[in-house]
């Protein structure tokens, strides 16, 4: 069975496949709405490839059940069961139905993906599947102020993730080259398109209209929205807007690729108005529980001015009813527990990090050398970079988050994230092709428990979902380490 995450506990029933029809229905009990949005989702998923009319229902007769209550798996857990008579999940959660209606749509043909329709047997193979995360938090990250992707662009790329589960996405939205949401307080950061992006090319932002749009879309989809403001560094495209930020000397845009240079001036009282009112709009519009500070990379900013900044930042964040993600050199202002540092660097001793995660922290595990999907996975890849390393699916997949950091173990691990920095990817098929294979990997590095991870059995499992990408238009890289189909 090519379910990818690989499932906690998977017991097949030979004999007991059961076969769609034209009179397949879903049932989804009343009361819910949820549940019945997550029904009519599953029904939109099989209708296509089936022709079957799949209607949703409350009646009681439906071979396809979709229950909340007595899965006693945790939020995101599921238990799904397959005879002849029928596919039922239930879940406690909804979040948890829909992760089990991702594992039913793997559990059929990969013709199921096919928009058009496809006259063939239609089976999901008997057995019993229980099912929950490793850990609660996996995500992916597109970074929009390199090159700018549309809102339809990241549409496309929230239907695929959530397909394997992956719950979060990270939005990159600042950086040297552009600014890429809306901020009706500052609206000089989106003049101009909001920065041209590298080599000229890929300007653009988000409206707040279409923010909110794309937070709602992905909540239908159980993935959560992390809005990421980089700083005090790689803030050059909001200096260029507002002298004001750079001490009344007007920033020159930049569209290389540079890091480092750029630093908000904690000293100046405008930098925390602007950080107030930028975090109080995007607080505003963001359902979820994060709000990513960035913090990478601020080499030109002292580093007493750093803790400074970060320690006056952090509170405007949680009163603004948020909890702080960063890049672990946030870990260096000895923040509050609260505070999730996400690693990026490779495996080995990191103190400041260690440290807070023995604060109480938890760490989001990105280790650039293993999740950074921006990174080429050989060198004769077209696209990407190579500054932590070649990365290609196997080395995707072979390592433990709670084995990366010295003393930050399993307790101390929120999740996994796979970023894609976009300097050298522009179009979402860019993105695409150095996303798979590899963010299945990923994904089921953070949901799958290690008992149930294998290289060899991944390998065979994720050649076997090339045809689901095809149908559905996804790009992706054929590693020859694959036995592609
Ligand atoms: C956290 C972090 N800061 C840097 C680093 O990762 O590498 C990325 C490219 O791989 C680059 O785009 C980014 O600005």
């Amino acid at each position: 069975m090519g379910v990818i995450p690989a499932p906690m506990e998977v017991r097949p029933a030979p004999g007991q496949d059961f076969r769609l029809g034209p009179d397949t229905a879903i049932f989804t009990e009343p009361g819910s709405a949820e549940a019945r949005r997550i029904g009519e989702y599953l029904a939109a998923l099989l209708r296509p490839a089936t022709g079957y009319p799949i209607p949703v229902t409350d009646e009681n007769t439906a071979t396809i059940t979709l229950r909340l209550g007595g899965g006693g798996l945790g939020p995101e857990g599921y238990r799904l069961t397959t005879n002849v008579d029928g596919v039922s999940v239930r879940a406690d959660a909804p979040a948890g139905l829909f992760a089990g209606v991702q594992t039913l749509r793997q559990l059929l043909p990969a013709d199921i993906e096919s928009p058009a329709l496809v006259a063939r047997e239609w089976t999901v193979p008997g057995g019993a599947i229980a099912d929950r995360p490793r850990f609660p938090y996996r995500g992916a990250m597109l970074d929009l102020a390199r090159h700018f992707h549309t809102l339809d662009e990241i549409k496309a790329f929230v239907d695929q993730i959530a397909a394997y589960k992956v719950n979060h996405l990270h939005l990159h939205l600042t950086d040297d080259q552009g600014w890429r949401i809306e901020i009706l307080s500052w609206p000089k950061l989106t003049a101009g398109d909001g920065g041209s992006g590298v080599d000229g090319a890929g300007g653009g932002y988000l409206t707040q209209a279409e923010y909110a749009e794309l937070v709602a879309y992905a909540a239908e989809r159980y993935v959560t929205v992390v809005p990421e403001i980089d700083m005090p560094g790689h803030t050059n495209a909001a200096q260029v807007a507002y002298p004001e930020l750079n001490g009344g000397i007007a920033a020159t845009p930049r569209t290389d690729t540079a890091v480092g240079y750029s630093s908000l001036r904690g000293g100046d009282e405008v930098t925390y108005a602007f950080v107030e009112d930028v975090v109080r709009e995007l607080a505003a519009l963001t359902p979820g529980p994060y709000l990513h500070v960035g913090g990478d990379e601020a080499d030109a900013t002292p580093d007493g001015d750093y803790r400074t900044f970060m320690r006056r930042i952090i509170p405007i964040v949680e009163r603004h009813g948020k909890k702080v993600l960063g890049w672990h050199e946030i870990a260096k202002a000895d923040p509050p527990a609260s505070v999730v540092p996400q690693f990026w660097g490779s495996a080995g001793t990191h103190p400041e990090v260690a440290a807070a995660a023995t604060r109480g922290a938890r760490v989001l595990m990105s280790p650039s050398n293993r999740a950074y999907l921006d990174m080429k996975y050989t060198p004769d890849t077209p696209l990407g970079l190579d500054w932590a390393g070649y990365i290609e699916v196997r080395d995707a997949y072979e390592w433990d988050p709670a084995a990366q950091i010295e003393g930050v173990g399993e307790a101390h691990v929120l999740g996994v994230e796979a970023p894609l920095w976009s300097e050298t990817m522009r179009t979402l098929a860019d993105v695409e092709t150095m996303t798979y294979p590899r963010l299945p990997a990923i994904a089921e590095v953070g949901w799958s428990a290690v008992d149930r991870r294998d290289w060899e059995s991944f390998r065979h499992r994720v050649a076997a979902h090339a045809p689901r990408w095809t149908l559905r238009g996804t790009a992706f890289h054929r590693s020859p380490q694959i036995p592609w189909e």
